[in-house]
């Protein structure tokens, strides 16, 4: 399915800066020409997020080809990363998170959103303006592109806001809720946002991989090691259903916690 979606100005809200940001060179980078398994399995644990470069999708393919070609060239890179995870974690069979995207069933879908340039920023000393509001992403894992414009924004784990530098040559890898139960909590999905630019226009164009609507999600056991369980077992429906009915920047994994 794709969807495309453009806010209108009265959808974007102000909001404080807390002093504008500026990029952040310490992102995690994973070069899929000679990958390290271990750096994506840190990378999810110290960001929930990394970029992701050479990652062998010519850009013709990214510039020039059919929608669909290309969302299929970004589903495979999905599949060849989620499997290296899972090499990077010691555990068995390797496609133990890559079948829930491969499966037919497979509840994915590609995204376009669109960010006119909000030139009313310029009036408004110190204030940013959200394009998109916080959240994380539901699902297993986000693939996002974007064009050559900032915007987008990562929570660290101590609480501060960081730009992502743009790059439209690269992937930026989102983990998310599904992937954090799975993992019972030892990566967590990232809070991210989106901020408003007041010249620029803002492309991005991400693949959401989620499994199949009646897929059990509870933590791998192989990863348990005799830890209980954090998170009760639901279905992906059950889930994708609860956190569509509760506000965006609740914390909407506190639905799947055990009390
Ligand atoms: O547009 C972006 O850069 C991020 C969008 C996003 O976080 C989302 O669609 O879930
Ligand atoms: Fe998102």
């Amino acid at each position: 399915m794709e969807v495309f979606s453009k806010p209108s100005f009265d959808q974007l809200t102000l909001m404080q800066s807390c002093k504008t940001t500026c990029p952040f060179s310490g992102l995690p980078v994973v070069d899929l020409s000679m990958p390290h398994s271990e750096t994506i399995v840190k990378a999810c644990e110290e960001f929930g997020f990394f970029k992701v470069i050479n990652h062998g999708i010519p850009m013709e393919v990214i510039n020039r080809s059919d929608m669909r070609d290309y969302v299929s060239a970004v589903r495979i890179l999905a599949y060849e990363v989620l499997e290296l995870l899972a090499e990077g974690l010691k555990i068995q069979p390797k496609d133990v998170f890559s079948k829930l995207l491969r499966d037919e069933n497979s509840d994915s879908f590609f995204r376009i959103n669109h960010y006119p340039p909000c030139p009313e920023l310029q009036g408004l000393n110190g204030l940013d303006l959200i394009g998109f509001g916080e959240h994380t992403d539901p699902q297993l894992i986000s693939v996002l592109r974007s064009n050559n414009v900032e915007g987008l924004q990562i929570c660290l784990k101590d609480g501060n806001w960081v730009s992502v530098p743009a790059d439209e040559k690269s992937f930026f890898f989102i983990v998310g809720d599904i992937m954090q139960v799975m993992t019972n909590g030892r990566f967590k999905s990232v809070k991210h946002r989106v901020l408003a630019n007041s010249f620029k226009s803002r492309i991005s164009m991400t693949y959401f991989g989620g499994p199949p609507l009646n897929k059990l999600i509870s933590p791998l056991q192989s990863l348990l090691e005799g830890e209980e369980s954090l998170y009760k077992e639901l279905t992906w429906g059950d889930y994708i259903g609860a956190a569509l009915m509760s506000n965006m920047v609740d914390n909407r994994i506190s639905l799947f916690e055990k009390k």
